[in-house]
């Protein structure tokens, strides 16, 4: 059910993701879902029932349903007017998240373990750190923080394969770019992630896997060119926790394994031709235990 929410593969999906970008109202009149029916009911139908339950037994929970539900109270007491978030916008942010938080990181770990065993030398380098790291006692949030080595080949595996390949912004007010391209209020404008982070421009031999670049004493990277999360107000709001998760997992997968090629990783890597970054056959990669 998580893959049939989060996975937008095919041609016809691509198609669709475009045109709700462009004409959501065309798509609205079409009676065209974006995410999979069954799939949405299925989800829908979870988070509908939670609410019910928690209201009905008075049930608090320290999770983003409640801070939601709290919210919809809150503005019935604040005010005499009834509240304007309804159980269905909370179902739809709870769904967002879900959607959000799934295909996203592992797709981002399929890239990192590709990248390691395609680089064995950043591999190596990185298992040193983890190795000298576990001498000082089981690991923690704090200890994943001080690893900087990880931090950069985690910012790399970020830059290179970013997921979102695009971020997405209504102008508010006219704006001109570089004196030549006039921007209207309203108008949709596209950021393009990933062509930024391919540009040799900011990033030289961008195609190469190369963490230094990401070295803090370095101080390499210019502003606005790195967005693998957006930026401003409306950025990732899972983003601290999807850099833990990723830190986590090739934490202890290096700290057990060595990720090598097989006959069936594809080198140089084929992208999928979906709105989602991908590899066009999957990921393949062997585990030797070390
Ligand atoms: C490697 C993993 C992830 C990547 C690369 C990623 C990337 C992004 C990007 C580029 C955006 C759009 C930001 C913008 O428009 O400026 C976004 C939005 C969002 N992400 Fe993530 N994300 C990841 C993981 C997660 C996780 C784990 C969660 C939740 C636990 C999450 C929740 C969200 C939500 C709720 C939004 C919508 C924010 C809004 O519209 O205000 N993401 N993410």
């Amino acid at each position: 059910m998580g893959k049939k929410i989060t996975s937008f593969r095919g041609v016809l999906n691509t198609i669709k993701f475009i045109l709700l970008q462009v004409y959501p109202k065309l798509l609205t009149l079409l009676g065209i879902r974006f995410l999979d029916e069954e799939a949405g009911k299925f989800f829908s139908d979870i988070i509908r029932d939670t609410i019910k339950m928690r209201e009905e037994k008075n049930i608090v929970r320290p999770d983003v349903i409640h801070i939601l539900m709290e919210a919809q109270k809150k503005r019935t007491q604040d005010t005499t007017e009834k509240s304007n978030i309804s159980n269905l916008d909370i179902t739809s942010q709870c769904v967002i998240f879900f959607f959000a938080g799934f295909e996203t990181i592992s797709t981002t770990l399929c890239f990192g373990m590709y990248e390691l065993a395609t680089n064995p030398d950043v591999q190596n380098k990185l298992r040193e750190e983890i190795l000298e790291m576990t001498k000082s006692g089981p690991i923690t949030y704090d200890t994943l923080l001080q690893m900087r080595y990880l931090d950069m080949v985690s910012s790399e595996v970020l830059r290179k394969w970013p997921q979102l390949s695009f971020v997405d912004r209504i102008c508010t007010k006219p704006y001109v770019v570089d004196g030549k391209i006039q921007i209207k209020p309203n108008t949709e404008v596209w950021i393009p992630t990933y062509a930024l982070h391919r540009d040799p421009q900011y990033f030289p031999d961008p195609d190469k896997f190369n963490p230094e670049r990401f070295d803090s004493k370095k101080n390499t990277i210019t502003p606005y060119t790195y967005l693998p999360f957006g930026l401003g107000p409306r950025s990732c709001i899972g983003n601290r926790f999807a850099i833990m998760e990723m830190k986590c997992f090739l934490f202890y997968v290096l700290s057990k394994y060595e990720i090598v090629p097989t006959e069936k990783t594809p080198i140089p890597m084929v992208l999928s031709k979906d709105i989602q970054l991908g590899s066009e056959n999957g990921f393949w990669m062997g585990l030797k235990r070390i």
